[in-house]
């Protein structure tokens, strides 16, 4: 909490009482350093409720290609709202709306433009098909008391049946679309877990659940000489084939179809990298596969995890409530701090375990370790 640093529990429980009182926030209100924290608090509070409508005005603005459409210069309403098939005078509010919250500027002449913000979601991969994807988390939150007391049957399991071990993953066709949106998430995910933990030294970097190879992609980009083997599911991987072959690493890279949790970790890399796939399983899995992974390594091998982290005892705003709940929705795994992941390497053998607290948590944390 900002404005409650490091109170003894005394005063940070009296501080509280007082917050939650009505006659203070009245007497808060008329008193100049006092009324500009009640301020802030109002606002951040505010925020939070507002959260839900905030997020449905932002997929409205990407279902109706809205920055797409306002990429080339401004524009005035009615010509939006043509285009887009929405009355003009919803589609004032919405515009008004995607400037309330800075992703579209109004200029002085009632036409609207991109904002710096809306702009930079269009250069973020994927982030938009991403937002689209929502759809299926928001209809298992609709009724979140519902959902906390037996959320079972979930939209969102069903858009990635993978989870669910080698017979999830039987549809072609279902198994191109989440690979597709992992591929171009994944773009920031790489850039930021090779900056968190350099593969210097690396001569042999084997992927565990590497979905269509975009990690590799980076990595063989960033490391010329390295040899890079891609592990995942067999259906995966066949979608996987033409877009490597066009990659340019087709000499240096091979590919290993199986599923962890029946088949065996080939051996040969002197690191293993787990990105994005701790979160999608349960505590007994992720001690069986780092346990195959610790298998697989030779000794002092390295193994580099990557994937959004809860932040423990420090709760975080994005990942403990975006990625925990979402993982939740998943029904088959959870968001880890870094401090549970670490207990499970201990537990399946590793040393030298290293958190790396991610400088955009939202994207990723790092914990590398090495087989003992
Ligand atoms: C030079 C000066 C002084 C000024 C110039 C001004 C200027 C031009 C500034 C540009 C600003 C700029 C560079 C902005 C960059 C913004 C960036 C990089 C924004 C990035 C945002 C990323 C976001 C919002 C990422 C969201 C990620 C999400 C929602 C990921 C979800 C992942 C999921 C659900 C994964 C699921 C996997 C599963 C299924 C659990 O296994
Ligand atoms: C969330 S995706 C992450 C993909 C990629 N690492 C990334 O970050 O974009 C999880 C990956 O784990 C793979 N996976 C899930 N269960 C698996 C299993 N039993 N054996 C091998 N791969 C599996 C999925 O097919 C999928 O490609």
């Amino acid at each position: 909490m900002t404005v409650l640093p490091s109170l003894s529990s005394f005063r940070r429980g009296w501080l509280l009482r007082l917050a939650a009182s009505r006659r203070f926030q009245v007497w808060a209100a008329r008193i100049p350093f006092v009324r500009r924290i009640a301020r802030a608090e109002g606002a951040a509070l505010f925020d939070v409720v507002a959260g839900f409508v905030n997020a449905q005005v932002l997929m409205a603005l990407v279902e109706l290609r809205v920055l797409h459409l306002l990429q080339d210069g401004p524009m005035a309403v009615p010509q939006m709202a043509g285009l887009c098939a929405v009355p003009p005078e919803r589609m004032q509010v919405l515009l008004q709306a995607g400037a309330g919250l800075g992703l579209l500027k109004r200029h002085r002449d009632g036409r609207f433009g991109l904002a710096l913000r809306g702009a930079s979601l269009l250069a973020v991969p994927g982030l938009q098909a991403m937002i689209l994807h929502h759809r299926a988390l928001y209809a298992d939150l609709a009724d979140p008391v519902a959902f906390l007391r037996d959320g079972r049957d979930t939209q969102l399991a069903r858009f990635w049946p993978y989870v669910f071990g080698a017979a999830g993953a039987v549809d072609p066709q279902v198994t191109a679309t989440y690979s597709e949106l992992m591929a171009e998430s994944q773009v920031l995910v790489a850039e930021d877990t090779l900056r968190m933990a350099p593969l210097t030294g690396v001569q042999r970097l084997m992927d565990v659940g590497g979905g269509t190879g975009a990690f590799l992609a980076a990595v063989g980009r960033a490391y010329p000489q390295m040899q890079l083997d891609l592990f995942d599911l067999p259906v995966v991987l066949e979608g996987a084939r033409t877009r490597l072959a066009a990659s340019g690493f087709a000499g240096r890279l091979a590919l290993h179809p199986g599923s962890f949790r029946d088949d065996p970790l080939p051996v040969g890399a002197d690191a293993i990298s787990l990105v994005r796939v701790l979160y999608d399983h349960d505590d007994s899995t992720v001690l069986r596969l780092l346990q195959a992974v610790h298998t697989a390594l030779p000794v002092g091998g390295r193994l580099i995890i990557s994937e959004p982290m809860s932040g423990g005892a420090v709760p975080d705003r994005a990942t403990d409530v975006y990625f925990a709940i979402y993982t939740m929705a998943m029904q088959t795994g959870r968001t880890r701090s870094a401090a549970e992941i670490e207990a499970i390497l201990s537990a399946a053998g590793f040393t030298s375990i290293c958190v790396h607290t991610g400088f955009r948590p939202f994207i990723t944390s790092v914990i590398t370790a090495r087989r003992g």
